[in-house]
């Protein structure tokens, strides 16, 4: 049996003003770096340790990555950043609050552009000065793998090469695996691992900040998987995220 941990990052600066951050590369919260640090604690008070570790060129996910592992006295493990594990690209609505599109589009139009497998939220223009493109850590990037926005099904795509070319082979040797990525990126995860529908992926939300800890076969199939930390707060902080696209006025 192996174990596999994958954690969203701490609380960002735009989590907390609840704006769309997609590739915006934001900053923890005081409360993302708190939220990363207990992170930490809890998987070493647990007895968890890792060989290798992942995350996006995202300074959150980034940054929440560092903090755990120097918590579990770990800093010295080699450490993976791929635009792979980047969060889904939230194309023109990045920077825009979360109720305040839905008070203008409708709290259906805004849970579609959250949560469709297959429908992306309007495009950045090509010469949209936030395009990927003018950013000098994308510029390995072939032309069509740079997003101008994504649905869920394009951060599938994106994410499932260093899935099976590198974590996925590393699993099966042996290695012990910790994940520090994004909501998006780990439901494009998630959604792999337990094979579940397009249509059921709209319900799952990734709470900040909390190790979710999948048990897998020799086959990479999940046995189970469980949050560690207080259940009751972690179902809180899950509804927390499904109603932050949510109207005010509703
Ligand atoms: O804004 C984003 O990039 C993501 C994660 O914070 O948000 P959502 O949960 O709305 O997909």
């Amino acid at each position: 049996m192996y174990k596999l941990v994958l954690l969203r990052h701490g609380e960002s600066e735009w989590n907390r003003e609840n704006r769309f951050t997609g590739w915006k590369d934001v900053d923890l919260s005081e409360k993302g770096l708190k939220e990363a640090k207990a992170a930490g604690e809890m998987l070493a008070s647990e007895g968890y340790t890792f060989d290798a570790a992942y995350t996006s060129v995202l300074k959150r996910a980034i940054r929440t990555l560092w903090i755990t592992l120097d918590e579990m006295d770990l800093m010295w493990i080699p450490v993976t950043r791929s635009w792979r594990l980047n969060e889904r690209h939230y194309g023109a609505l990045q920077g825009l609050n979360k109720a305040e599109t839905a008070e203008k589009y409708g709290d259906e139009q805004v849970f579609i552009w959250r949560r469709s497998y297959t429908t992306p939220p309007p495009a950045l223009a090509e010469d949209d000065e936030r395009s990927p493109a003018f950013d000098r850590r994308y510029k390995d990037l072939k032309p069509e793998e740079i997003p101008l926005t994504e649905c869920l099904k394009d951060t599938v795509a994106r994410f499932l090469p260093i899935w099976d070319d590198e974590i996925a082979p590393a699993i099966k040797s042996g290695k012990r695996i910790l994940i520090a990525a994004h909501g998006n990126s780990i439901r494009a995860l998630v959604k792999n691992l337990d094979n579940i529908s397009d249509d059921e992926i709209s319900q799952v939300n990734i709470p900040t900040g909390v190790p979710l800890v999948y048990e897998l076969d020799e086959n990479l199939r999940p046995i189970r998987h469980y949050y560690l930390g207080n259940q009751e707060e972690i179902q809180k902080a899950m509804s927390a995220v499904a109603n932050q696209g949510k109207s005010k006025t509703n």
